[in-house]
């Protein structure tokens, strides 16, 4: 481990926590903001405001050493830290632009309360160009005598594994106008042991969203494929892992269900879409890629409401899973709130089960019972829709869920039952791309 260094992360959300616990793990000392004061009074009483495996024991052992503090005001990691992380939001705006809101306040407020030289680090996702615009405001505000260099450090880990993933990190990208400033965050990073790569600012920025955009396309090509192996009487389970024994292909992300969801993928292939028509580029690909994914979720209720004849008013639908993929409790974009709204648009009335995102779940989708049980969401309804893989779900008691149904019908959108084994044992099964 090399030296610790002292290092403030400005947002306590899924990124900034999980980094602020990882950085003190590691031996830094870390400063975590928040904006919002609940969170950090929850923070501070050792609560955790989501649901990441592993975070509360790392967040609960790193506060009691000493090495981990939350505050509300910028400030307080301003005066104590020579590196500041920004972790803030950066969702969608309306027609598909990155709100920057979040990013341009935390920047002020870094301007505003930095007595000595700051490496400003971007680790929020954004758009081509924000460090050098971000560098500029912040100089601009500078209080005489103090530098600021900023640099950009994409962020790749995932919701559910978050905290795995930043100490087995695929790589580290540092993008740096500064060598100096480059080099100070490639040493603070050091104990991550992970392969770094350096290059520009524009490069790192874009680095990020060439790699949403490319995992959101392997989900809507194999989605497509999926689709097409229903009319052809293929089975995409086998045509992915056929093709995933190619080493220039990989078996990773080859997983057809009702698309993607999350904060992650929606917003940024949006956002690569924004960005590329800024510039009068016409980005087909992406375009397509959106619009499957759009598209994959109405199949899945289409399918639904064939198997019922087109009527589904007075039929009660267990829709099993609500975050946006298991191990989360995230429903930002998530496909079952979609699904679920276009269900009851066709009259059918949703029963759901989700073992973490119930509360959350709750305010979103008022008049839809919630159950932590999942034999008791199945109560009496007339299908079992499969929407998010649970370990919970995949571990059915299919005896029990098949005498909880009123009838034997399962609508799988994430393939985690076996076809022949689910007819074999009574059940009318559909699946994605399953002939
Ligand atoms: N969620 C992910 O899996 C993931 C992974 C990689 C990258 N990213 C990117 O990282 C960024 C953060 O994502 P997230 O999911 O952690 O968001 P989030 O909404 O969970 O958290 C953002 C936090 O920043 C706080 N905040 C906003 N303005 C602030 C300010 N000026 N000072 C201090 N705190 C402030 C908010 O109160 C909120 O708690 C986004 O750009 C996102 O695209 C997210
Ligand atoms: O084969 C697959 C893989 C994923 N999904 C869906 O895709 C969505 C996103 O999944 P995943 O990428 O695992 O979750 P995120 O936590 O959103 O992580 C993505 O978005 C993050 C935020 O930018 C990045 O840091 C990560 O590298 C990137 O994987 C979920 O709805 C999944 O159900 C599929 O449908 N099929």
């Amino acid at each position: 481990m090399g030296e610790p260094i002292a290092v403030g992360v400005l947002g306590a959300g899924y990124v900034g926590l999980v980094s602020a616990a990882c950085f003190a793990e590691v031996g830094h000392r870390v400063v975590c903001v928040d904006r919002d004061e609940r969170k950090i009074a929850a923070l501070r009483r050792g609560e955790m405001p989501i649901y990441e495996a592993g975070l509360e024991d790392l967040v609960r052992r790193n506060a009691a050493a000493g090495r981990l503090t939350f505050e509300t005001e910028t400030a307080a990691a301003a005066s104590a830290c020579e590196l500041l992380f920004v972790a803030v939001g950066t969702p969608s705006l309306d027609n598909g632009d990155v709100d920057m809101s979040q990013i341009k306040s935390a920047m002020e407020a870094i301007a505003e309360s930095s007595a000595d030289d700051k490496i400003v680090v971007i680790k929020s996702t954004v758009p081509v160009g924000t460090g050098a615009m971000a560098e500029a405001l912040l100089r601009s505000k500078a209080r005489s005598g103090v530098r600021f260099d900023v640099v950009s450090n994409p962020e790749f880990l995932r919701e559910g594994s978050a905290v795995h993933d930043t100490f087995h990190m695929d790589r580290i990208v540092i993008g740096a106008a500064s060598p100096a400033a480059g080099e100070r965050l490639r040493e603070a990073l050091a104990p991550f042991d992970a392969p770094v790569l350096m290059t520009n600012r524009e490069s790192a920025e874009l680095i990020k969203y060439a790699s949403n955009s490319f995992l959101a396309t392997k989900i809507s090509f194999i989605n497509e494929m999926a689709n097409l192996c229903e009319k052809v009487g293929a089975d995409i389970g086998m045509v992915a892992q056929g093709m995933g024994m190619d080493k220039r292909i990989g078996p990773s992300f080859l997983n057809a269900g009702i698309g993607y969801g999350g904060f992650c993928l929606p917003k940024d292939t949006r956002a690569q879409l924004f960005i590329a028509e800024n510039v009068d580029y016409d980005f087909k690909i992406m375009r397509a890629v959106v619009e499957v994914n759009q598209l994959q979720r109405q199949r899945f209720v289409r399918k639904v409401r064939a198997a019922f004849d087109g009527e589904l008013a007075g039929k009660t639908l267990a829709v099993m899973g609500l975050s946006f993929k298991p191990n989360t409790d995230d429903l930002r974009d998530a496909p079952s709130l979609d699904i679920i709204a276009m269900l009851r648009q066709y009259g059918a009335s949703i029963r759901a089960y989700d073992p973490v995102s119930g509360p959350k779940a709750a305010k979103l989708l008022p008049g839809v019972p919630i159950a932590d049980d999942p034999y008791e969401a199945l109560r009496d309804a007339d299908a079992m829709l499969v929407v998010t893989e649970w370990a919970q779900v995949k571990t059915l008691d299919l005896d029990r869920a098949k005498a909880a149904l009123r009838r034997p019908l399962v609508f799988d959108g994430r393939n985690v039952f076996d076809a022949a084994a689910m007819r074999a044992q009574g059940f009318r099964y559909f699946g994605i791309g399953k002939s």
